[in-house]
């Protein structure tokens, strides 16, 4: 069993409202996983409940085959919140100094070494912004803050990438480097879930995808997903909750 995210009949409420019903779903080492749905179907809660950031009112959730309670390899995971690449709550450091925060988790109470740094540096490399390396963070565009968000989860050897909506406000060139840097990661062996608005990017990128309008309205491949009526049953009002059992 090689699952990295297993997900099972979770539900979530914030108070009496429903954000997350009945959702199951993995998300196997290696996938590409495109998570979708309209505007307040849940998709940033369903997030947040794969990583711990919310305890579901019922179900269970597994990250690595630990229950997201009790999960202590934080280092395995990146996150790039919709908070962080839109601007919101970043610090005043610089980008070497975010990226080599990623090596805190596995540095713990000693000292960063040569080898921490170098660490660092490479995920810089790999991302494409040496040359910002001195720049503040919250001095960059989205597009250059996004990238750094990246190479902090690379500097900590993330093995689960997980991004909200990064490319928001971001210009149509830079989102397709971003993605194309997305595929390489993802074919270096990185497991990445992405929430994303445009459809097309979606089922061009993901070999898997998780359509969700609180309910969950498909989960499987990309292909049986364009071939479906998922996408307009989960966007429109009319259609019949399509339920996948595993
Ligand atoms: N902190 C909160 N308190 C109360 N309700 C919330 C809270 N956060 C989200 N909601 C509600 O829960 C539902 C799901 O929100 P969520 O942010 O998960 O959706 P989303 O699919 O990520 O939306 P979007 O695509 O617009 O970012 C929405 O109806 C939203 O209004």
């Amino acid at each position: 069993m090689n699952s990295v995210v297993d997900v099972r009949d979770v539900s979530f409420a914030y108070g009496t409202q429903p954000a997350v019903k009945d959702v199951s779903l993995t998300i196997e080492e290696g996938d590409f996983l495109g998570l979708i749905g309209p505007n307040g179907s849940g998709k940033t809660t369903l997030l947040h409940l794969m990583l711990g950031l919310h305890s579901p009112d019922s179900g269970e959730i597994e990250l690595f085959g630990q229950p997201v309670d009790e999960f202590d390899q934080g280092e395995r995971i990146g996150y790039v919140s919709q908070q962080a690449t839109s601007g919101g709550g970043t610090m005043p450091v610089t980008v070497r100094e975010c990226v080599r925060m990623g090596r805190f988790a596995h540095v713990g109470h000693s000292r960063m070494t040569h080898e921490d740094r170098e660490i660092a540096d490479e995920a810089l490399e790999t991302v494409g912004i040496t040359n910002l390396a001195d720049r503040r963070v919250n001095q960059l565009s989205g597009g250059q803050r996004q990238r750094a968000y990246i190479a902090r989860a690379l500097a900590s050897e993330a093995d689960l990438l997980a991004l909200d909506e990064p490319t928001v406000g971001v210009d149509a060139e830079s989102r397709d480097a971003f993605y194309q840097l997305l595929d390489s990661l993802n074919d270096s062996g990185i497991t990445i879930v992405l929430i994303e608005h445009d459809i097309g990017v979606v089922t061009d990128r993901a070999n898997r995808i998780a359509c969700i309008n609180t309910e969950l309205y498909h989960h499987g491949d990309t292909e049986s997903f364009v071939e479906s009526d998922a996408l307009a049953e989960a966007y429109g009002t009319t259609g019949t909750v399509v339920h996948h059992h595993h």
